[in-house]
């Protein structure tokens, strides 16, 4: 072949490479937004950051510090903006069309959770809906109280044996063990096996910090899981990579026991989820074992990872500063008091001013989805002025389509909004002052507008039970510091250091 022919095919995956460049740097609708050039020429700033630099996980830390020096919105991928200004959070959420999330590389793709298109979420979320009202709720007391009770057996169990009591394990059997009853009619009685609730939160743990890699590399991964599982078996296999293909199988079981189950001998005596959407008016390819397989993944996984997670967080604050403690027992005997000494209600529990407060701060700390939860309109074209920072004042216009997020880790450590951000502090969420207010308008936990989380009326009634029933006992931590919580990777959820063994403590006994 001759040497310019040669020349001209090495030159020209270049030359369009720098096309590409120049087009995103200088015409691209978004050019005239402020930030570096990189991550505005191309998304591998975003998968250095989010995969690999100082072990992944690291783009929400990033986009604050880009944010410090250029201002409240910059471009964290070419086709996209990110927006840290709580007064523009309601603008972003309230559109209604959203892209395909940061969560793709859990693979649950026909979820409510992933679902992009506006009618067919409508469709999924409008058949869930009836099961999690704070009314389906207050239907499923008797399986969370005794649950509850089961939690509190076993704090009782290690006051008497003073082995030191992993609440990490615990709280994720308990909230497990909730989910899987509520979904399936029966549960897998982790509470009462809590050394397989550690096995598996350790498991999720690690299918968790292969998020990253399989939402940037979604389609090799997805190859991989599948060529290699044929070619040399599962053992091959990257552990993320098998912990999620595990994840997806036992889901896949529980669906199928499901629709096999036609005698509903396995439903229990109330409401189940799956046999209601099974029996539902759903259409039959909404019914289909792969689509329900998704829904049932990421149930499990959300339903169980994320209130654990809270109530991880409230405990370890709770033992390690003694006067959030205190204020709560007052609340919680004020309250039996009005009970006329009989057990407080999950209803009175519910409306605790401080108890609430105290799952707020760690709602807050939890992060709730620490991934970019994309949102556009594909019709309206918004506008957006400058708060602060070198371009303060100048008007930028976001035409149709635009992607807008905010990722909750900027505004949930925004110093205007919660001053002493890692600072945990239940009383900045009591009372009404117009302060508090913003707060609760700006909390994103729970993520916000119609795509917001399904599940908070049954988190909170559950995240209540427990805390209450940790505050009569008397302990202390074991072997656990700050870094054993606080937030360090995100991995569309937040997680601490590597090798934090969760919140131990050391039950002293019960109080009263
Ligand atoms: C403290 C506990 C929880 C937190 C912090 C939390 C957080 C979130 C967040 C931030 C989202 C929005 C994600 C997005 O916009 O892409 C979400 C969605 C969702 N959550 Fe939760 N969650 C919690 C508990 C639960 C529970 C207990 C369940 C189920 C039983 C659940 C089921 C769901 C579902 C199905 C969605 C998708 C909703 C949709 O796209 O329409 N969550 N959650």
């Amino acid at each position: 072949m001759d040497y310019p022919y040669l020349l001209v095919a090495a030159t020209a995956p270049l030359c369009w490479l720098g096309c590409i460049a120049l087009y995103r740097l200088f015409f691209h609708p978004l050019a005239k937004i402020p930030g570096p050039w990189l991550p505005a020429v191309t998304s591998l700033y975003s998968t250095y950051y989010d995969c690999f630099y100082q072990g992944g996980g690291q783009y929400p830390q990033k986009l604050k510090q880009l944010h410090a020096e250029h201002g409240p919105i910059i471009r964290p991928v070419p086709s996209e903006v990110h927006i840290s200004d709580p007064e523009f959070l309601d603008a972003i959420y309230a559109m209604r069309d959203r892209n395909s999330c940061s969560a793709g590389g859990l693979m649950v793709d026909q979820s409510v959770g992933l679902t992009e298109d506006y009618a067919l979420h409508r469709l999924r979320r409008d058949a869930l809906n009836p099961y999690f009202s704070a009314k389906a709720v207050m239907d499923l007391q008797p399986i969370l109280t005794s649950k509850a009770d089961m939690l509190a057996a076993i704090l009782s169990q290690h006051a008497e044996s003073k082995e030191p009591l992993n609440l990490s394990d615990a709280f994720f059997a308990f909230s497990n063990d909730i989910l899987r009853s509520f979904s399936f009619g029966s549960d897998n009685g982790l509470l009462s096996e809590l050394p397989e609730a550690h096995r598996q939160r350790e498991d999720l743990a690690s299918l968790l910090m292969g998020v990253p890699l399989q939402s940037h590399f979604k389609t090799p991964m997805r190859f991989l899981g599948g060529s290699m599982t044929l070619l040399q078996g599962e053992p091959a296999l990257p552990a993320a990579l098998r912990e999620m293909l595990a994840f997806r199988a036992r889901a896949r079981q529980d669906i199928e026991a499901v629709l096999a189950d036609k005698a509903n001998d396995r439903k229990g005596s109330g409401r189940s989820l799956f046999y209601e959407l099974r029996d539902s008016s759903l259409p039959p390819h909404e019914k289909t074992v792969s689509r329900l397989q998704d829904e049932a993944t990421l149930l499990v996984m959300a339903g169980t990872e994320s209130p654990a997670k809270t109530l991880t967080i409230a405990s370890f604050y709770m033992l390690s500063l003694p006067e959030v403690t205190r204020k709560l027992r007052g609340e919680l005997a004020e309250a039996r008091k009005q009970a006329s000494g009989s057990k407080t209600s999950l209803n009175s529990l519910l409306v605790l001013p401080y108890l609430g407060a105290i799952i707020h701060e760690a709602n807050r700390l939890s992060f709730g989805v620490t991934g970019r939860m994309r949102r556009y309109s594909p019709t309206q074209t918004l506008t957006y002025t400058a708060s602060y920072g070198p371009y303060k004042d100048t008007t930028y216009t976001l035409p149709p389509g635009t992607q807008m997020n905010t990722v909750t880790y900027c505004t949930h450590t925004n110093e205007a909004l919660f001053p002493d951000p890692w600072r945990f502090d239940p009383e900045r969420w009591l009372g009404q002052s117009e302060e508090v207010n913003t707060r609760k308008r700006c909390m994103m936990a729970f993520g916000k507008g119609h795509r917001k989380c399904l599940g908070i009326s049954l988190a909170n009634a559950a995240m209540c039970l427990a805390l209450t029933a940790l505050a009569m006992y008397d302990m202390e931590l074991f072997e656990t510091d700050e870094s054993d919580v606080k937030f360090k990777y995100d991995n569309q959820i937040s997680q601490p250091k590597r090798d934090s063994k969760g919140v131990r403590a050391s039950v002293r006994g019960r109080l009263e």
